[in-house]
């Protein structure tokens, strides 16, 4: 196994060079860790990622992908039901998910309750769950490792619902954990602590707008900020790819973005 930390960026000029790389990326991955395991988890966040991820479900891969052995997962959930428009799960369902034949049965949306810790308890046992089936391997660290992660960021440098000035970022013990004051809304959510987000096996972050210039920037630059960007803790066990347009790429220094 490469050793952890491993990181790489692509800067591609428009988002629908990244789309259509990101899709290229993916659909190779699932390939490979489908041979290698007989199945491809991947993990959704909400935002942006979702209109990106399009291309996977045009020709060629919409055939091509063996999409049966894909089992889905959220990093962040807002808590709402899942036909709310705030909801990651229906965001995804219209733009990706709906598209694509997965079995139902291996999509793992939450389970609405008005308690955001309600809902992150039962995120949690249902994973430990499909750990004891071992449907999930354990990291090292003894945490889930899903083979993919598909992260945005925020401007604020937010990453699944890990916000700079909240306590669940520094969680390390919980799978999942919930918060009740997101400074963006709605403010209630569940999200995947680091522990869970840095046992992936892959992670692409995809970024795509001017708006998360400055995060992208202070991360790859390692620029030092207090408190540090969440987005500046994420890391793979194997690769983290950064897929970035020329604006979200904006602010980075001339070298980086030959
Ligand atoms: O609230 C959220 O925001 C982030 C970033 O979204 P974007 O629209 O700036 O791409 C997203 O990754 C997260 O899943 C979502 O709940």
């Amino acid at each position: 196994m490469a050793p952890k930390h491993m990181q790489n960026v692509v800067i591609l000029p428009r988002e629908e060079d990244v789309a259509v790389n990101l899709a290229g990326y993916v659909a190779g991955l699932s390939e490979k860790t489908i041979l290698e395991k007989g199945s491809f988890s991947v993990v959704l966040s909400g935002g942006t990622l979702i209109d990106t991820l399009r291309k996977l479900t045009q020709c060629p891969y919409k055939e091509t992908v063996n999409w049966s052995k894909w089992l889905i997962f959220w990093v962040d959930e807002r808590v709402v039901p899942l036909d709310n428009p705030d909801s990651n799960y229906l965001l995804a369902w219209n733009g990706f998910l709906s598209k694509v034949p997965i079995p139902k049965h291996n999509i793992y949306h939450i389970h609405y309750s008005p308690s955001s810790e309600v809902v992150a308890k039962d995120y949690e046992v249902r994973l430990r769950r499909l750990v004891e089936q071992k449907v999930l391997p354990l990291s090292s660290t003894g945490f889930p490792q899903f083979d993919l992660m598909l992260l945005g960021i925020g401007p604020d440098g937010h990453v699944a619902s890990l916000f700079p000035n909240r306590p669940q970022r520094y969680d390390v013990t919980d799978w999942v954990t919930f918060i009740n004051d997101s400074p963006k809304p709605p403010p209630k959510r569940i999200t995947f602590t680091f522990p869970v987000i840095n046992s992936a096996t892959y992670i692409a972050m995809v970024v795509t707008d001017k708006e998360e210039a400055d995060a992208v920037a202070i991360t790859l630059e390692h620029i030092p900020v207090k408190p540090p960007l969440p987005c500046s803790e994420v890391q793979a066990e194997v690769l983290l790819t950064w897929f970035l347009d020329k604006d979200a790429a904006s602010k980075l220094p001339p070298n980086c973005k030959k």
